[in-house]
């Protein structure tokens, strides 16, 4: 599932990849709700009228629908405060229909998105972003894992037939959102994993000896073809809006034209990670209404 051969390395097919992924979750929720009549809720919360927010906020909303769960669209002001914010989050921690919840980042800068974060219950940061669901995964808990992170890490297993062990593993970027919980991942399945970032001083030749080369930095065409080892995996979290010939276009911080006659398999911009994203968000609310009702949702 999810992959084409081309001329060069395969694409891996993110877009298939995460409609199975949706299908899933939705059989399972329809299992949930014969077998106990309980749906699961994701309480979704926008500040602001960014238009890609918006997006991704409508497209959230769209999918928990579709996938049989209760969505709850929560869209506010640009100038709300800071403590208006923060008790619409006690409201959604208090409120039993809500399973998780998610803030889109990011948020109006006069906003304190950490403080945001932190105010989630962790049992239904379906982000993964609170302190201690970061702590939980660092430590080999279980724990709500980031979504991009884990769409990433499912695309690789996939690939690799499940198994990670032993390869080296290159992270370019060290954010919370992606870079750090990627390698927590990475580590988790017994990778060795370097973490490269903009004060490294060799990232080129550091991606050259990457079996598993993440990137997540947020530069267009940043990794050219000419940094990846033959036949290595490429994952592309980028999501770049740059202008090509007077037209807008989103592109990846892989040079991706370069990259896939040299890469074993690799995920293209748009089509790869980004699908993956609210996918896994679907099955992060699925997960978190099992834990908070002690039911086994597999
Ligand atoms: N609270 C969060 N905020 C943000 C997250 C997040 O995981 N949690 N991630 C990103 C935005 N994002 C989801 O919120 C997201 C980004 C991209 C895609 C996606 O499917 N991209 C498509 C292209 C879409 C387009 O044309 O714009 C693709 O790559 O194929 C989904 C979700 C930041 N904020």
């Amino acid at each position: 599932m999810g992959m084409d051969r081309v001329a060069g390395g395969a694409i891996i097919d993110g877009r298939m990849f995460a409609a199975g992924l949706l299908d899933d979750v939705a059989v399972k929720v329809a299992r949930l709700k014969n077998a106990t009549g309980a749906v699961p809720g994701l309480a979704v919360v926008l500040v602001g009228s960014d238009p890609a927010s918006a997006v991704y906020v409508g497209s959230k909303h769209r999918q928990t629908a579709a996938a049989g769960m209760n969505s709850f669209k929560h869209e506010l002001a640009a100038d709300t405060t800071q403590d208006d914010l923060m008790a619409l989050i006690g409201r959604l921690n208090g409120d039993p229909a809500v399973h998780g919840i998610l803030v889109q980042l990011p948020l109006p800068p006069h906003l304190d998105a950490g403080a945001v974060i932190q105010g989630i219950d962790p049992d239904k940061d379906v982000d993964g972003f609170h302190i201690s669901n970061a702590g939980r995964l660092s430590t080999g808990q279980p724990a709500l894992v980031p979504c991009t992170p884990l769409g990433c890490l499912m695309l690789l297993k996939h690939r690799l037939g499940g198994d990670l062990s032993g390869l080296h593993a290159v992270v370019v970027g060290k954010s919370n959102i992606v870079g750090k919980p990627m390698a927590q991942l990475l580590l988790s399945e017994n990778c060795t994993v370097t973490i490269a970032h903009s004060r490294t001083r060799n990232t080129p030749e550091l991606c050259r000896t990457a079996d598993i080369l993440v990137v997540a930095v947020g530069r267009p065409g940043l990794v050219r073809g000419d940094w990846i080892k033959p036949g290595a995996i490429v994952i592309d979290v980028g999501i770049n809006r740059v202008q090509i010939d007077g037209r807008s276009r989103i592109v990846g911080d892989v040079a991706f034209e370069e990259a896939r006659h040299v890469a074993g398999a690799i995920t293209p911009v748009p089509g790869g990670v980004g699908p993956m994203t609210i996918a896994c968000l679907l099955s992060n609310t699925l997960t978190a209404f099992g834990r908070q009702h002690s039911i086994p949702i597999d």
